[in-house]
């Protein structure tokens, strides 16, 4: 039987529905989550991505507002916003379009963001707590990893997961949090050899690897759950995924998509991580 095929724009809208009932609740004992975006520079992507989370804002009820600043704004100028956001009340959740122009750090800017409104899950605070397995504001997409293959209805506690890639913000953090779930977790990058001797032995197979299609059928176990996280161009401007996803839909049980699989889950899960931020800071005041 052919893999069903995990539609993230379908799991993303009903966690959506579920966040503006929340919001709609914390609005009636006097709290609207707030989120400021700082955009710099004139990327479209990264614009269409800012709006992307303006819109979702929208949807469930949290106050946004985007500081737009242009290519030439310094370090300095940029630090000097943070530490304003950090200070105001109003702010439940402070996020920085990446990449930033080649003159800033990106380290030092994520730094500077108060870690109890890193909203991304980017600051080493949130990663540490994260790491040690302490409640704490989850990275976007890794977290949207998990939210997919909870939706299956998929039991990962004793499961055999793969991951393939180790970036800081996929591959490492997916590899924690399927641990934090009770997998037992093999973690592979460019460097491993024979990968499908790895990759045939997973339950769930999460690929981050960067490079368009390289997983075929010869690397899945037949009725594996396969999440996909590549984000490829083709030579067409067409964007494809890590796993060849015809050839995979015929052996896995469950399949991500791209686009439409784990890419709609990441800007949902800021905001869940606005709305989470916004009621920890109110239990604080
Ligand atoms: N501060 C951050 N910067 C960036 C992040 C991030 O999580 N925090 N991630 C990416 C960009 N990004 C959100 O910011 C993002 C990327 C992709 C998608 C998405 O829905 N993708 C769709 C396809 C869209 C298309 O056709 O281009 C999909 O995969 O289905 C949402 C958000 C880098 N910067
Ligand atoms: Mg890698």
């Amino acid at each position: 039987m052919p893999a069903t095929i995990l539609q993230g724009k379908e799991v993303a809208k009903s966690i959506r529905a579920e966040l503006a009932e929340e919001v709609a609740g914390l609005k009636q004992q006097g709290i609207t989550p707030g989120l400021t975006v700082i955009l710099v520079g004139e990327d479209p992507a990264s614009h269409s991505y800012v709006r992307g989370k303006s819109k979702g804002c929208e949807e469930v009820g949290i106050h946004s507002e985007v500081i737009l600043k242009d290519a030439a704004t310094t370090q300095e100028e940029l630090l000097e916003i943070i530490q304003q956001l950090n200070q105001n009340p109003n702010v439940n959740g402070i996020l920085v379009q990446l990449p930033l122009p080649s003159h800033i750090s990106e380290e030092a800017v994520l730094d500077a963001i108060d870690p109890s409104k890193d909203v991304d899950g980017f600051h080493p605070i949130n990663v540490g707590n994260m790491v040690i397995g302490k409640e704490t504001l989850l990275p976007c997409t890794p977290h949207g990893v998990i939210e997919l293959i909870k939706r299956t209805g998929t039991e990962i506690a004793g499961k055999h997961a793969v991951v393939i890639g180790r970036s800081n913000i996929v591959g490492k953090p997916v590899s924690l949090l399927l641990q934090r779930e009770n997998a037992t977790v093999t973690m592979c990058h460019s460097r491993t050899k024979d990968l499908p001797s790895f990759t045939k032995m997973a339950d769930i197979l999460v690929v981050a690897a960067g490079k368009a299609h390289m997983i075929g059928k010869e690397h899945v176990k037949p009725g594996a759950v396969v999440i996909d996280v590549g984000v490829n161009r083709n030579e067409a401007g067409k964007l494809v995924g890590d796993v060849k996803f015809d050839e995979v839909q015929e052996t896995a049980s469950y399949l991500t998509p791209v686009p439409g699989g784990v890419g709609p889950m990441t800007i949902t899960m800021l905001l869940k991580n606005t709305v989470e931020a916004a009621k920890q800071q109110a239990k604080r005041r």
